[in-house]
């Protein structure tokens, strides 16, 4: 009965959808050069688009919501990725997801008794009589799941249909899921950008998602200040930008900037001879050691520390008191612009420019001063004389001022703080120069403020640095961050922080919100489990992920005995595709160990692929990679190979990769071994 109901509402609203859609359709296409016409032509076409797309997948919920303050009864609201009006009656057909009304669907949990909502006009009070998730899928109604009836007791409990679609097979791509946004992430989707949102999540809890809804939503609700174009997203590499590229397209967004420091960085610094030693050479030996063997420079952890910062900071001003004039300019024998006078600008007039604009304005304003000293002059060709030589000496007098390269600069900085050792050979820089140069290129360079960010989004923000940070903050308006990442996973501790407080200290307690969640979506319950018992290993004892009840196979833990690793991969793949897994990672300690199993395996599977940190392409399907790349991607299947003791001694990192390779499962995870399985392995009840 709601399902021939809900067709027929469906029929309606598509039949309504169409005729605007083909009236959009038929409109003459522009394409002469009038900008105004271009401009109109664009939103034609977007709008052909949406409809296009609407008419597809027109919405995927819909609630009955009583105000209290409306006399009339109950009103309908069908919510869609884009909101659509009924251009014949101008009422709601489809509410837009990110619309305040909309935030009932998503916060309301079926136990409230009043719901309310915070409209442009003010609070808006009522109740909630009906939840419903509606697929529809290339235009037909496939699935209706009642999360919520008043007055009735629903057997599921409300989830139903959050657990029918997390138990779906992924593909190559992270999905939208404004579908199934739960309560907690939707406050954090919806929080407003005057505060900085930090967000601790355990593996799986949806950070990256929620963070790229929440670009949706904010491009939304404040799209008069906020422009896409000014927004940029930090994630840790090119197979991950890759992974994720899919869901702001699926949310309507486009045109923001998805990119990792390194080469945001290098972008900035506009010095083609710089080069990064990449991140695969530069992280491998800290990978493929023991912990026990693995060195880290002092000065790599200097680098991205406060401490350096403050040293930066130091060394740029002495270098900028050294090279800025210290004595009168003599234009010509009597004619004196006194230092004071010019020291007075630097302290106030110039006091918040870089060291160039000084220059620049020292320089013009100097000029100036000629052109008004020469006209003491009467006779044009002495004036043109005095002119002349006067701007001779301009030049020499502000000569000292060097126009150095951020790179040159750096090296003479570490040159005078006898960091010698520390200096990047040849223009090959470490991830951690990188902080440095940004800050000197500010500093001595300065920013053009119109291209300060709206919004700056850092994933995996648990190895970002303090000194990274700070330096974005500088270049973003206001304090309009989203900020997240997981200590647990923090497998890069000798480049990040240790704590969040580390981040926090950066802003008053007015400009950010820190938020927690520990719900995690990702992997069944037995999944989630395992990789819990990993964290009790670690010293520090994180928040444990809350599994969201969706039972599948017990993990498995095999000793392969007599077996070889080749044979139990191969058999498991073959497993794995029997039972229709999609997506499936083979994940070993080394990025040599992957490369070894890939290449005895291609031929048996040929669509397989050997990811690394430097590849910039996920395509799904079988992977074999190392763990340490596999951080933020996740897979119907997994299956941990070499998990012996050797491979994964009792210490912190190894605890940490464990889990970081445990949690990228979805329904299915194996771990074998050759001979002790590692410590960290507690395999009591699995
Ligand atoms: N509300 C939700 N409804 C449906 N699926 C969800 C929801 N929240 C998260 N997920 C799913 O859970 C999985 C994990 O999400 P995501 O990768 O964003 O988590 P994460 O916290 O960034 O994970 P990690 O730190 O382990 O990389 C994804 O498949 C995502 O689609």
């Amino acid at each position: 009965m709601t399902f021939k109901y809900e067709e027929k509402i469906l029929n309606q609203i598509q039949d309504k959808l169409m005729v605007q859609y083909e009236a959009v359709k038929n409109k003459p296409i522009y394409y002469g050069d009038d900008f105004n016409l271009q401009v109109l032509e664009d939103n034609r076409k977007k709008r052909e688009h949406y409809l296009q797309k609407a008419l597809e997948e027109p919405y995927f919920g819909r609630f009955d919501f009583q105000n209290f303050e409306q006399e009339s009864n109950k009103e309908t609201y069908y919510i869609g990725k884009q909101g659509i009006n009924d251009e014949q009656t101008g009422h709601l057909l489809i509410t837009d997801w990110r619309a305040p009304i909309a935030s009932l669907f998503y916060a309301f949990s079926g136990s409230e008794e009043d719901v309310y909502y915070q409209s442009p006009d003010g609070l808006v009070e009522g109740e909630i009589h009906l939840k419903r998730n509606l697929i529809i899928r290339n235009s037909e109604l496939t699935r209706s799941v009642d999360s919520f009836v008043k007055g009735q007791t629903l057997k599921s409990g409300g989830d139903e249909f959050l657990l029918y679609k997390l138990g779906e097979q992924k593909d190559n791509r992270l999905r939208d899921i404004v579908a199934t946004i739960q309560g907690e992430q939707n406050n954090i989707i919806r929080h407003p950008p005057h505060q900085a949102v930090l967000i601790q999540g355990v593996a799986g809890s949806g950070k990256t998602t929620v963070a790229l809804h929440r670009l949706a939503y904010l491009l939304y609700e404040y799209r008069e200040t906020l422009k896409a174009n000014r927004m940029i997203i930090f994630a840790p590499n090119a197979v991950f930008l890759d992974y994720i590229s899919q869901v702001l397209p699926e949310l309507g967004v486009g045109d923001i900037k998805q990119t990792t420091f390194a080469d945001w960085a290098l972008e900035t610094l506009q010095d083609p001879k710089l080069n990064i030693i990449p991140l695969a050479q530069k992280r491998k030996p800290f990978f493929e050691m023991n912990e026990e063997t693995k060195e880290v420079s002092s000065f790599e952890t200097d680098k991205k520390s406060p401490h350096f910062k403050k040293q930066i900071e130091d060394a740029l001003d002495l270098l900028e008191k050294r090279w800025i004039p210290t004595e009168d300019f003599e234009a010509w024998p009597g004619a004196v612009f006194p230092i004071t006078q010019l020291m007075y600008w630097f302290e106030h007039d110039f006091q918040k420019d870089s060291v160039l604009t000084k220059y620049e304005r020292t320089k013009s304003r100097l000029k100036r001063w000629i052109e008004i000293e020469v006209k003491q002059f009467s006779d044009k060709k002495e004036q043109q004389q005095a002119k002349k030589d006067a701007m001779q000496r301009l030049r020499s007098y502000l000569r000292k001022w060097k126009k150095e390269t951020p790179y040159h600069l750096y090296v003479q900085i570490l040159k005078n703080l006898k960091f010698e050792k520390a200096i990047p050979e040849k223009n090959q820089l470490d991830i951690e120069d990188l902080a440095p140069l940004i800050h000197i290129q500010l500093y001595w360079y300065g920013i053009d403020k119109t291209k300060k960010f709206d919004h700056v989004v850092i994933d995996e923000a648990q190895d970002f640095s303090y000194y990274q940070l700070s330096l974005l903050k500088s270049l973003t308006r206001g304090h309009s961050f989203t900020i997240l990442g997981d200590l647990a996973q923090g497998i890069h501790s000798n480049e990040g922080i240790e704590h969040w407080d580390e981040f926090i200290s950066l802003w008053q307690a007015h400009q950010c919100a820190y938020f927690e969640i520990t719900k995690s979506y990702r992997s069944t319950y037995e999944i989630i489990e395992f990789s819990n018992r990993i964290l009790t290993h670690l010293e520090k004892k994180p928040s444990f992920a809350e599994p969201v009840f969706r039972s599948g196979e017990p993990v498995q833990l095999n000793h392969l005995k007599n077996e070889d690793s080749i044979n139990a991969i191969k058999n498991w793949i073959k497993t794995m595709q029997s039972k229709e897994m999609r997506t499936m990672a083979i994940i070993s300690r080394t990025q040599s160990d992957s490369e070894k199993y890939y290449e005895q395996l291609k031929h048996l599977f040929p669509k397989s692929a050997l990811l690394g940190t430097d590849d910039s392409q996920y395509n799904g399907g079988i992977s074999f990679l190392p763990v340490y790349v596999s951080k933020g991607l996740e897979f119907d299947a997994v299956l941990i190979v070499d998990a012996d003791q050797k491979n994964y001694p009792l210490n912190p990192l190894s605890t940490k990769l464990l889990y970081v390779a445990c949690t990228r499962a979805l329904h299915h995870l194996t771990i074998i071994h050759q001979d002790n399985p590692s410590f960290i392995l507690n395999d009591e009840d699995c």
